[in-house]
């Protein structure tokens, strides 16, 4: 599992009421029970047990194993490489507090605080290299460590390595990439890894080296449900790369809007007033010259490109329009496009669409009337794409699939059907096995595939029917790609803000609550990360 895929889950266990405290506390007891069984078969004699603490979920981690150890008989030193006040997590605040709480001392516990270098070289374990007794617990860096190693904790790492004692790491030996494996500076070599729910991508990839890097691998199961993986949560927003300080106009994404007719300005506007509301620095709308009036004046955010045709009567999208388009996305950089919103079926809009996404190599996001005038041959290699469909609209563009297709329409109402459900799932993940990108299928609950795995959105509400939430929807996933996000993680964390927004309105504004309101609130909503 990525590394960051992880925390997501993590963080998306409180959306089921499951607190990341909870998480830990069966971490710490998970590695105690394990550290116990480990020594039982190693050692002919009782083991003292050293833990070595950052500041993280790791170190927290460590504090719980230390309780449970305590309880278990051993006797435990913390040698704390941040001082408690620095500790970052507030999970490992709370569990280093019950440890420091427990004064005057019954249990055999000692905590001591490495202040600088010296103090490392002073601790009797750097001291001497035959500790064959002790038991050292590695739980300094686990999936957050960034950047090159502080002074040290690298020398910490190296004199865990020289000790002869057993070396166990939590979750990720110290040091070492938890997403590539690789080792920049230097690692904790541990005789065992215990991981937790999952093992880590790097630690994974470097079990397999010739060199022993993570030992022994170990796999606590510390009651994660599948459900938090797959619902899409408030934890999917952590995706998201924090804005630079320093950036300026048009870094955080500048997306395209190809939509729009004579009958449906209000497509392409909605769905470029959520996009910009999603954190897209420049939108731009590219529609018939006669709908682009129309666009101005509704925002002065959007930039509305009036596309003109060479004999000036075609009020619809049209292949006249194919140049200018293409100016448009090569002069303003655009990073990703949005084709379809309100465009109408016209047979010449359809003729554009289609060489349009074959000519473009830049996300894109196919909506509304791009899903009946595209042909799906065509996206069949491309993994930058989202399709938005509905399910009438995706019988249409998967119309090969068609009989495996009807047989979904009576299986909406899956909240107590498991069976039904598991078969929606697979019939929708055999026919998005033939697509590199991403379906959002929209629903009461979205679902989300990209042809391995699938997300499940629970977010929005029975008010969302009201005409212009998926262009809304749209607009905020072509504004993530622009961002950077790959097309699954856009694509379920557009549907998570989408449905989000719409609560929010809901509240605000009760039932009769219009898709023009979502933008209002998906700015706060954004404001959690930045
Ligand atoms: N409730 C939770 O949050 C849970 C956390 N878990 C544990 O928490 C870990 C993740 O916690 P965190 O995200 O806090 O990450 P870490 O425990 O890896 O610690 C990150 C912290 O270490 C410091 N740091 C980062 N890079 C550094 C470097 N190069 N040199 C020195 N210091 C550096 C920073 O202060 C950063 O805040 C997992 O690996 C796992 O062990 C598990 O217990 C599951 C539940
Ligand atoms: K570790």
């Amino acid at each position: 599992m990525d590394p960051i895929d992880m925390v997501v889950t993590d963080i998306n266990c409180e959306d089921l009421g499951l607190s990341r405290l909870c998480l830990m506390e069966n971490a710490g007891k998970c590695l105690s029970d394990e550290i116990a069984t480990i020594s039982t078969f190693t050692f002919s004699k009782p083991v003292k047990i050293a833990i070595f603490t950052g500041s993280g979920g790791n170190a927290g981690d460590g504090f719980v194993a230390a309780r449970h150890l305590l309880n278990r008989g051993f006797e435990v030193e913390i040698f704390m490489l941040t001082s408690p006040k620095d500790i970052k997590s507030i999970d490992a605040q709370i569990n280093f507090e019950i440890l420091e709480n427990m004064v005057p001392r019954i249990s055999r516990l000692n905590i001591t605080e490495l202040n600088d270098s010296n103090d490392i070289d002073n601790i009797e374990l750097a001291k001497s290299e035959s500790f064959s007794e002790y038991i050292i617990i590695d739980g300094i860096l686990g999936t957050g460590i960034k950047g090159d190693l502080r002074k040290k904790v690298k020398k910490s790492i190296e004199v865990i390595n020289n000790s002869n004692a057993l070396k166990i790491s939590i979750d990720v030996p110290s040091g070492m990439d938890p997403l590539t494996g690789k080792i920049n500076d230097i690692a904790v070599k541990p005789e065992y890894t215990i991981t937790f729910h999952k093992v880590k991508t790097g630690v994974k990839k470097a079990s397999f080296s010739n060199e022993s890097l993570v030992g022994g691998l170990v796999i606590c199961d510390i009651g994660i449900p599948i459900e938090a993986e797959i619902f899409v949560g408030n934890g999917d927003l952590i995706r998201l790369k924090n804005r630079i300080d320093t950036s300026h106009k048009g870094n955080n994404g500048r997306i395209l809007i190809v939509g729009g007719n004579k009958d449906y300005h209000g497509a392409p506007t909605i769905a470029g007033l959520s996009a910009m509301s999603s954190g897209a620095d420049l939108v731009y709308i590219a529609t018939p010259e006669s709908t682009s009036l129309a666009i101005k004046q509704e925002s002065p955010d959007l930039i509305v490109k009036g596309l003109n045709n060479d004999n000036g009567s075609k009020d619809y999208l049209n292949l006249d329009n194919l140049d200018e388009i293409m100016t448009i996305i090569n002069e303003n950089n655009i990073d990703a496009i949005l084709i379809g919103p309100g465009a109408g079926l016209n047979e010449e809009t359809g003729k554009l669409f289609n060489i349009l996404v074959k000519k473009i190599d830049i996300p894109i996001v196919l909506d509304a009337d791009a899903l009946k005038l595209v042909n799906p041959l065509l996206i069949k290699d491309k993994d930058n794409l989202i399709v938005t469909p509905h399910l009438n609209e995706l019988k249409i563009f998967f119309n090969d699939s068609i009989d495996d297709l009807n047989n979904l329409s009576n299986v909406s109402n899956f909240d107590k059907d498991f069976d039904k459900f598991n078969e929606k799932i697979s019939v929708l993940q055999g026919i998005t096995r033939n697509i590199n990108g991403t379906l959002v299928l929209k629903g009461k609950y979205d679902l989300i595939f990209n042809g391995i795995s699938f997300r499940i959105n629970r977010t929005g509400n029975s008010g969302m029917t009201v005409g212009g939430t998926g262009d809304s929807l749209a607009g905020i996933a072509t504004s993530l790609l622009s961002q950077g996000l790959n097309s699954y993680d856009a694509g379920a964390l557009a549907t998570y803000l989408n449905g989000k927004a719409g609560d929010f309105a809901k509240e605000q504004y009760g039932n009769g609550f219009l898709a023009s309101h979502l933008s209002e609130f998906l700015g706060i909503l954004m404001e959690n990360i930045y």
